[in-house]
Parts: structure tokens; sequence; C-alpha cells
């Protein structure tokens, strides 16, 4: 047993999961589980998928819980029903790469009874976070252990109404509240939405509150089967799955907490069957917020190249999806002044996907440091809203790094222009890009370079400006605020490279998603750096010009915006194909994935590529039909 203040200390994270033993923190989930079945959850759902029952899954894989449905305990004193039908729990997955393993299995069961992966239809449904019930048209169960649940009908005889104005005797679904209903209405006398759904349900009399949702149609009962729905075959779900994801969570007005996808075919659901805890034919994806909570051992500032200091913590190494993270930057400055982000705090880190790591907050704030004065140039530091700025941008060596390096890896198309060439530069007095451009390898031998190292830097100063790039990317190059990739292309689809300079605030907020706001930050940018870009830009760089989105719009076709990929031998040249689709507004790629639309086939390609490129959802087209689509 944990004691009551154990409990305590562990959900408000005095201790961390990390200093419990096996058997505490397998009690702690217990502990937790008992509460939230009972309607009274003491910690979010993320903090139990995410750190204490993944955790425990990493430690004890055959811990009772993951082996049969979470137990309901004692929440109610009724006596257990048999269920009409079984009512399992669902099995999860957290990435695509367990999303596709589940395809895999189904993808094996299928061939054994003649079903190819195109055959095997699929249903999505939001997953409702609610409480589950099963309304065989008299009664309304609990979901119990899965074979026996409590009878809980006297919700219905409160007035619950049923989803849709449906009837009743629809099976399985959940008792729900509405979230804009919450929101409005019980947010401030309800902790957590399931709080409220369980004081619904509970024996004794409801309160106020309750019985008007109930009258207002705030709480419902949702069968599954009235839920709104996204099907189609298997391909089109690896074709388009995260697209279907995102369409599928904000379906409904209800707290949805993943999706549910579900074979449709009935003989490939028999075939598969279910185990003590799921249906095999069915799986729960849950978007992976990996979470870990970490100790820092320093935070040191950074000065970024447009002069905001990010605060940087070293933390112990921790693995965190898979990578094992040792520095993580905060967001801003204002983090470590409010949260108390210093040297023996306790930090909460979250990664998603490929993403970096970033601090979501601070769990046990410590002494902080922040700086008085910039660490690169010694001027004091200015706070502009959350963030501490450096405001000597014109003479900050940091920035002036920063912004150098910056330039040549937003070109992408040179190697040798890292921190360390750019700082050796800054030290021989080279300030700027344009001066970097004057260079010899004389001079770079002067300045220490050894004679092959500036025999290449040299080069690749050549190569920067004949080996062809975007004009967006050129522009982007440069560094301006609000002016990254996106926005330079945007920019670029209305006007020249050369005429953007002489722009009026008007005619840039004319262009489609450039705010007023964005606009400004644009001229002013603009402004700033005229003089370094036409030094720079009298060393011809061989840019592509972007075409202008009016001129695309005439060339609407049917594979306008479309991705493919071109293989095997043509009968144009290749180069020209491709030149030719990206000029009419094709995407073009080298290799096939499910983001492919077609793949354009020449002669002497095999019939695995073309099979594997059909797995994926990809259609497979011939030269002659890919031409006779482009031409009008
Ligand atoms: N906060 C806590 O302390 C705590 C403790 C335990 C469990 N939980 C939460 O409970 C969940 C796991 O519990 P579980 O085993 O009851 O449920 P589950 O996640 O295994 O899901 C199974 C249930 O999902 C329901 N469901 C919702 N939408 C559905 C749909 N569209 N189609 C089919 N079924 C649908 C069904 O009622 C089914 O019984 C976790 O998400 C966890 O966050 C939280
Ligand atoms: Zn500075």
């Amino acid at each position: 047993m944990l004691s009551q203040n154990i409990i305590d200390k562990i959900i408000r994270q005095d201790i961390l999961v990390d200093e419990l033993l096996d058997e505490e923190l397998s009690i702690f989930c217990q502990t937790a589980n008992l509460a939230y079945r009972s309607g009274k959850p003491i910690i979010s759902n993320e903090d139990y998928d995410f750190i204490y029952l993944a955790t425990l899954k990493n430690k004890e894989p055959n811990n009772p819980l993951f082996k049969s449905i979470e137990p309901e305990g004692r929440a109610f004193a009724e006596e257990k029903v048999l269920l009409p039908e079984l009512m399992l729990s669902i099995d999860k997955a957290y990435s695509w790469n367990e999303m596709s393993k589940w395809i895999e299995r189904l993808e094996k069961s299928g061939m054994l009874i003649g079903l190819d992966l195109n055959a095997i239809q699929i249903k999505a449904t939001p997953k409702l976070d609610g409480f589950a019930g099963f309304d065989d048209g008299n009664r309304l169960y609990t979901r119990g252990d899965g074979k026996k649940g409590s009878d809980i009908s006297r919700v219905f005889k409160r007035g619950l109404c049923v989803f849709k104005d449906s009837g009743r005797g629809l099976g399985a679904g959940e008792i729900v509240v509405k979230k804009s209903y919450f929101e409005k209405y019980l947010v401030h006398s309800f902790e957590y939405p399931r709080n409220f759904q369980s004081s619904l349900i509970k024996e004794k009399a409801l309160d106020e509150q309750a019985q008007k949702a109930i009258i207002d149609k705030g709480a419902l009962f949702v069968p599954f089967i009235k839920l709104p729905i996204w099907s189609g075959s298997m391909t089109e779900l690896v074709a388009k799955f995260e697209e279907i994801v995102s369409q599928v969570l904000v379906m409904v007005d209800f707290d949805v907490d993943g999706v549910v996808f579900e074979v449709i075919n009935i003989d490939l659901k028999t075939q598969m069957g279910a185990n003590r805890k799921f249906h095999r034919w069915q799986i729960a994806f849950k978007e992976n917020k990996d979470i870990v909570q970490v100790k820092v051992l320093n935070v040191m500032p950074q000065v970024g190249r447009s002069g905001k200091i990010t605060p940087v913590a070293e933390v112990e190494p921790t693995l965190l999806s898979g990578a094992t993270i040792v520095r993580v930057t905060g967001h801003h400055y204002g983090l470590v002044k409010e949260q108390g982000l210093g040297i023996g705090s306790v930090v909460e880190l979250t990664r998603s996907g490929l993403v970096i790591p970033k601090i979501i907050s601070v769990l046990k704030p410590m002494p902080v440091d922040i700086p008085d004065n910039c660490l690169s140039c010694g001027m004091p530091l200015v706070w502009e809203s959350d963030f501490l700025v450096c405001v000597n941008h014109k003479n900050c060596p940091a920035q002036i790094i920063g912004r150098i390096t910056y330039f040549f890896k937003v070109l992408a198309n040179n190697d040798g222009f890292g921190i360390a060439t750019v700082e050796k530069l800054y030290a021989h007095n080279i300030r700027s890009v344009s001066q970097i451009y004057t260079l010899n390898v004389e001079r770079l031998m002067a300045i220490g370079f050894g004679e092959k190292t500036s025999i290449n830097l040299i080069s690749q100063l050549s190569r920067s400006i004949s080996e062809k790039i975007e004009d967006w990317r050129f522009l982007a190059a440069f560094g301006m605020h609000r002016m990254g990739l996106g926005n330079c292309e945007n920019l670029l689809k209305s006007y020249r490279l050369n005429d953007i300079f002489d722009l009026t605030l008007e005619q840039i907020t004319n262009i489609d998603g450039f705010a007023e706001l964005t606009a400004q930050v644009i001229v002013q940018g603009l402004v700033s750096i005229v003089d370094e870009y036409n030094q720079i830009y009298q060393y011809n760089f061989n840019l592509d010009t972007t075409v202008f989105t009016k001129d695309l719009q005439t060339l609407m076709h049917e594979l306008f915006d479309k991705r493919i990929v071109f293989t095997g031998k043509m009968n144009c040249p290749r180069n020209e194909m491709k030149k030719h689709a990206k000029l009419v507004g094709i995407k073009v790629s080298t290799t096939i994935s499910t983001k492919i639309d077609y793949l354009v086939i020449g002669s002497r390609v095999g019939q695995k590529k073309i099979q594997n490129a059909e797995k994926l959802g990809v259609v497979v087209m011939t030269e002659a039909d890919y031409l006779s689509k482009i031409t009008m």
C-alpha cells in the first residue's frame, strides 16, 4: 500500500516517476485507475497514459494492468449482471509505426481468407473520452470487467437523451458531455468532464446542474453506431492517414482522445477475433505525446541571429522517443523568470515525432540566473514581452555570425560555412556575407586557413553561385523577420524578386496570406537588407524564377499540384520532363511514398516497383498517359 501522503506527493510531482520502486509505481497506477473509474481521477489522462503507464509498461510488461481490461473497482455498489455482449478495451497505437504493424497483421489475416489490402474496408470514428455503457433497449450497463457490469438504467429514467434523438437499444456507447456545454456551464464546478459524467450516474440524487445538463441535452448517451465516420479502403487509409486522423478528431463536440480504426469486413473480423483485453480487428490511435521529467544541470543563455536570448538547459541524459536528450531549449527567458528554470529544477519535456524536444513546464522551480548583459557583446539586455533581447543588432558578434551562417545554411547548395569557419572570419574583421564573396584563396590563407581548406571554401562560394536554387530560397537566406521560406515563396508568386523592394504596404497586404502587421514588418525588413542584397545579387546567382499564381491558374489541368515520380527510360529527356512538370505546377519527387499521387513509368520498369507503388496507393501511368493529361 502507498500512504495517502505518498500518493499526494506523486500527484503533486514532489516525488517523480523515476524515484518510485516498480512495486510502488504499479500500486500508484492501480490507484489512479480506480479513482478514474469511480469518476474522481487524480491525474490527467495524458499523465496516466504517457508517464505512469508508459513507465510501468517499460519496467513490467506483464503487469496485470496490461493483460485484462482495467478494473472498475467498487465504484458501483450494485450487483454485477452479465452483459449482453463482451465489452473489451481497445488496443492502442501511439505512432504510425505501431499502426503499420496492425495493418501488417490485418494484411496477413486477410491473405488467409483471400482479401488483399485494397479489399479491406476500414471505418474510423472519434474515440470518445466519456463513460462507457451498453444499452440493450431495456437496461443500461457499465462496462464492469467486460463481461459483467452494473445496471445503471436510472440514468435514462433521469431523462438522459440519446445522441441525435436516436432510440434505445443501440448497444455500446459512452455517456458524454458536450465540450461547448462543459466549458460554458460546468467548468467551474468540475475539474474534469469525467467528474461530471460520473455524477450523472451515481446513485445519490442528481444535483441541479446535472439535471439541467440532461434537460439541455448537454449530456447524452452516444451509441458508437451513431457516430459520424470516415470509411474507405485500407489503401486509402495508408495514403491519407494523417489527414484522416485530423479530420476525425474534430468530428464531434465531445472530448475525443484518439481515433478508433476498425475493420468492416465481417469475415475478416471473425478471422481475427479477440484476446482477453481487446478485439484484434480494432485499434485506437492516440497522438504520441511523449513526456518525461528531468533534472536541469545548468542553464546557459544563447544569443540568436535576431538578438533573442534563448535559455539552453543542460539536463540529465534522458531517453525520449528513442533519442537521448542532454540539452533542450526553453522558448524564451520568460519561462526562466516566471517558472523558475534554474540549476536543479525539474522540467517536463515533450517531443512529438521528430521535432526538437521542448520544455513544456517547470515542475520544481529553483532560483534562477537572469543575465543583465549580452554574453556576446556585453550590451545591457532588454525585455520585449516574454523575450530577453540584445538590441545591439548591428554590432553584436553572435548576431552577425548567426546571420552569416544562416545565409549559407538556407541556400543549402554549399558546404563549409558553418559556425567555426564564420567565427574565424569574424575574428578577422569579416562582418557580412557580401564581404565573404570578395575573399580569395590568398586572403583566406592569410587569415589562417590551410591551403586545401581555402581552395575548398572559394570553390564552395562559386558553387553557391552556379548551382541552381529557387529565387524564394535566395531571398529567405537574408533572414528577415517573418520572411521564412514559405512567405518568401508566396511573395514571389505575385511579384518578381527585383520588384519587391519598391512594393508598398498596400500591395503586400493585398497578397493572400499577408496581414497588415506582417506586411509592415516585411517592408521594414526589406529596407534593412537592400544594400547588402544589391552587393550579393551582382554575383549573378543561378536563380529559378517562381511562377506567378496568376500564370499557374491558366495552367489548370488534372495533375496540377499533384505529387509525381518519374521512373524508367522516357522518350523525352527525363530532365526536361521534370522541368516542364514543375513549370505547370506539378510537384516532382524522386522517391515513392504514400504522399505520392502518380508514378509515371517509361520503359524498362520492374513489375516489383509498380506493385510496391500500387500498394502505397500511388496511381501508375505511362509516359503517353501523362503527356495526354498535361497537354491541353
Ligand atoms: N486519469 C487517470 O488516472 C486514468 C486512469 C485509467 C484510465 N484512464 C484513461 O482511460 C483510458 C483507457 O481506459 P479503457 O480501457 O476504459 O478504454 P480504452 O481506451 O481501452 O477504450 C475502450 C473503450 O473505448 C470506448 N470508445 C470510445 N469511443 C469509441 C468508438 N468510437 N468506438 C468504439 N469504442 C469507443 C469504448 O467504450 C471502449 O470500451 C485511457 O485513455 C486513459 O487515459 C485514465
Ligand atoms: Zn549582443
